[in-house]
């Protein structure tokens, strides 16, 4: 790995807990790793530690083999060769945009310094705004120099503090794709900290999702969202329920009985001694229930948003169970209405049953204090003394 963080925690001094506690987590050379998260949940403190800003009380993160963190290491940010954008640009209002991205090469020659900015203007398509100002670009424009700028003096790692949350929807959007093309043609390693979901997908070949100073999941984004590791990324990633269901082995096969009717020919379900009588809890997202008139189960529609292309109703069992489909938006139904639904769950995922501590369910939580998810795409990264056995569907 280029950038290894293992077992990484970062303390403020007048806090409990620490802000980042125990995160593992890799990148190799030009990849793209995000960090999401709801806010205060350690996305930027874990950053500002890569970038030497804040120190590692346990673990250690190495950069390229070397460690420049640890709790006896503590390299200094200007030596670890990091470039940081940030979403309030910090571009010198005083300065060109030329002036702006030379910046940091003053100590280059200045023939190979005049090449390098218009190379990396080139890179970010502003060569022709070399000497406007920054009050004379648009927002996006003016992340484009701080882009450039960062990647000017050649950064081993390239760190992104919510680059984009300045900027309206539709250009966060063309300008997130727009940065990963640029940071691929750089062939720079970034890791980067957004709060918003679809940017993290549209950005990131890693995404970690974090929840109080924890990294639950590591992986890809097809992963995150079919696979989630534990109950919070299941329910942070996209929209869905947890519904209760048993697992019964009949025939050779793993039947999931859960209040839709019962998921039969389910692929990767784990088998029924993995809980205690079967019991456990079954992730439904919104795009796993169909509409569908001729459907024996019905539900009431309790609240729809429409997103578009489709809407998102959040219906009601007859049972009380609450389940969220994604329907095409000219099934135009009116809340209250009853609707057939039906599940068409490809691989079933599952987790202990919730279980209310102090009133929270913590069951998702992925320390040693807890049981981890019995998600069978992470049964080898769970702490579980026990065997997990799967029911793997035959191929045909
Ligand atoms: N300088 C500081 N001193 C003390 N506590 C801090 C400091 N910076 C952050 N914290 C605390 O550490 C925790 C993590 O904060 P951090 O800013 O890393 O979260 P975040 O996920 O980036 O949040 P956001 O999305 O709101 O920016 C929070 O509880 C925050 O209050």
């Amino acid at each position: 790995m280029f950038l290894d963080v293992a077992q990484l925690s970062v303390s403020y001094p007048e806090r409990p807990r620490p802000s980042v506690d125990r995160v593992t987590l890799g990148l190799r050379a030009g990849e793209m790793g995000v960090l999401i998260g709801p806010s205060g949940c350690g996305k930027t403190t874990l950053l500002r530690a890569v970038a030497g800003l804040e120190r590692a009380s346990a673990g250690e993160i190495r950069l390229a083999q070397s460690v420049v963190s640890s709790a006896s290491v503590h390299v200094a940010p200007e030596a670890r060769r990091i470039g940081m954008v940030f979403q309030d640009y910090a571009l010198f209002p005083h300065l060109t945009v030329h002036d702006n991205v030379s910046f940091g090469l003053h100590k280059q020659p200045r023939a190979e310094r005049e090449a390098r900015v218009r190379e990396v203007l080139a890179l970010v398509g502003l060569s022709t705004s070399a000497q406007r100002f920054p009050h004379e670009l648009s927002g996006g424009q003016q992340q484009r120099v701080a882009l450039a700028r960062a990647l000017a003096p050649k950064p081993q790692l390239l760190l992104l503090d919510e680059p984009f949350s300045n900027l309206d929807v539709e250009l966060r959007e063309r300008l997130a794709l727009e940065v990963r093309g640029i940071l691929k043609e750089a062939q720079t390693t970034a890791l980067f900290v957004t709060h918003d979901q679809m940017e993290a997908f549209a950005i990131g070949d890693v995404i970690g999702v974090m929840s109080e100073g924890r990294l639950h999941q590591w992986d890809d984004a097809y992963t995150l969202y079919h696979r989630p590791a534990t109950r919070f990324v299941a329910e942070f990633i996209g929209h869905g329920v947890f519904t209760p269901a048993t697992l019964q082995e009949v025939n050779n096969q793993v039947v999931v009985h859960t209040p839709m009717g019962d998921l039969m020919d389910v692929a990767e379900c784990p088998l029924p001694c993995t809980f205690a009588s079967g019991e456990c809890d079954v992730l439904l997202r919104a795009d796993d229930i169909v509409h569908d008139d001729d459907a024996p189960v019905k539900a009431e529609i309790i609240r729809k948003s429409f997103r578009g292309s489709e809407f998102l109703y959040t219906l009601r069992l007859k049972t009380g169970e609450t389940v969220m489909a994604h329907v095409p938006s000219h099934h135009d139904h009116k809340v209250g209405e009853w609707i057939g639904i039906r599940a068409e769950v490809d691989h079933v995922v599952t987790f202990n049953r919730a279980c209310p501590v102090n009133g929270h369910d913590l069951c998702n939580m992925p320390c040693a204090e807890h049981e981890a998810p019995h998600d069978h795409a992470h049964a080898h990264e769970s702490s579980h003394e026990q065997p997990i056995h799967f029911h793997v569907k035959p191929s045909v």
